[in-house]
């Protein structure tokens, strides 16, 4: 992909093209195209090593690409480029938070990093605290807060300059339930009120329920992209029924059942507790199914059904398990 001839497609605030890097014999990122509209939450999501935190470092301007490009609001974000940096906020795993000051005196400090002063800092400031939902612990210090609050705190100050990107690694690594949902509903109004934003994690839930778009790296590549309904589409599986059955499954039920068309796979998942997983090329093949296990004399301890998760298409375009 040339972005040199088209530095701002409709709406794109991020765009990177054949970005590549090695060490050593090693290419981790081995030629990745980006396209970041804004209003989007999109999901950068892989196995360890895939070569996500080095993309992101490339795509923030932390880390020189070996070959390839990236471009904000259609700037060129190489070399000395600190007004493109300007427009970028980034939520790293780890971020050195003042822990002896309080949430505000915090992203007072930061702020005036960023050459924020006077109403423009306060402003800054507390509409971060409002959004990252801290504003009742404004004059409280950060020993006292949670993993999850110290999280939210690293998002408002990645957010004090607004930003047209912002970049999060893992945001909600070890994090409570409340400052999870509370972080989920943060980047909801950022993408609502048209910022970009990259999210990574390993997590397929939290990019189901989170992501508009997903890009999934492997090894160095981009190995599916697009809206999460489109790549479901590329699974021949369509559902998925969990049964747990009252005794173990006979051999010779389990091939017949298997054998019955539309039926894709049967899983154990807990052969103490006669848990299967079923993998279906459509939703009207379960109903027929659970009949006949009923007929063959099978109780019913459990049934659930449900689309395929994430895991399975990474299953199915790998080869391999998301998380071995
Ligand atoms: N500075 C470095 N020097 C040498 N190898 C590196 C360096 N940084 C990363 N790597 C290697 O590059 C590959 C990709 O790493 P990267 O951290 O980008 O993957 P990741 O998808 O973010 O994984 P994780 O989820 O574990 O953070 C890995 O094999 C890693 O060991």
């Amino acid at each position: 992909m040339d972005i040199s001839q088209d530095p701002a497609p409709h709406g794109a605030v991020l765009q990177a093209a054949g970005l590549r890097k090695r060490y050593g014999a090693h290419e981790v990122v081995q030629g990745i195209d980006l396209i970041l509209p804004a209003g989007q939450i999109r999901g950068l999501l892989g196995p360890n090593g895939a070569g996500k935190s080095t993309t992101v470092a490339m795509l923030a301007g932390l880390l020189p690409p070996d070959a390839g490009e990236v471009r904000v609001l259609g700037q060129r974000l190489a070399g000395d480029a600190q007004a493109v940096k300007a427009r970028i906020g980034l939520v790293p795993q780890e971020l050195a938070l003042h822990e002896t000051l309080t949430a505000a005196q915090n992203l007072r400090s930061f702020g005036a990093l960023y050459g924020l002063r006077g109403r423009a800092l306060d402003h800054a400031v507390a509409s971060a605290l409002d959004l990252a939902g801290l504003a009742p612990q404004a004059h409280s210090r950060v020993d006292t807060f949670s993993g999850g609050m110290k999280r939210r705190l690293h998002i408002a100050v990645a957010l004090l300059h607004d930003p047209a990107v912002v970049f999060l690694d893992e945001p909600t690594a070890g994090v409570d339930p409340q400052s999870r949902n509370a972080i989920f509903e943060a980047l909801e109004q950022l993408r609502d009120a048209g910022k970009a934003l990259l999210y990574t994690t390993h997590y397929m839930e939290e990019a189901e329920r989170l992501c508009d778009h997903l890009t999934i790296l492997d090894q160095g590549r981009v190995m599916a992209e697009g809206p999460l309904a489109a790549l479901h589409e590329q699974l021949p599986l369509k559902a998925e029924l969990s049964v747990q059955l009252s005794r173990p499954l006979a051999p010779q039920d389990l091939l017949e059942l298997g054998d019955r068309p539309g039926v894709l796979q049967f899983e154990a998942t807990d052969e103490r507790r006669c848990a299967w997983r079923v993998g279906l090329a459509q939703m009207a093949v379960a109903p027929a199914l659970v009949i006949a296990l009923h007929e063959r004399g099978y109780g019913l301890e459990l049934l659930a059904t449900r689309r395929p998760s994430l895991e399975q298409l990474f299953l199915h375009l790998t080869g391999r398990r998301l998380r071995d």
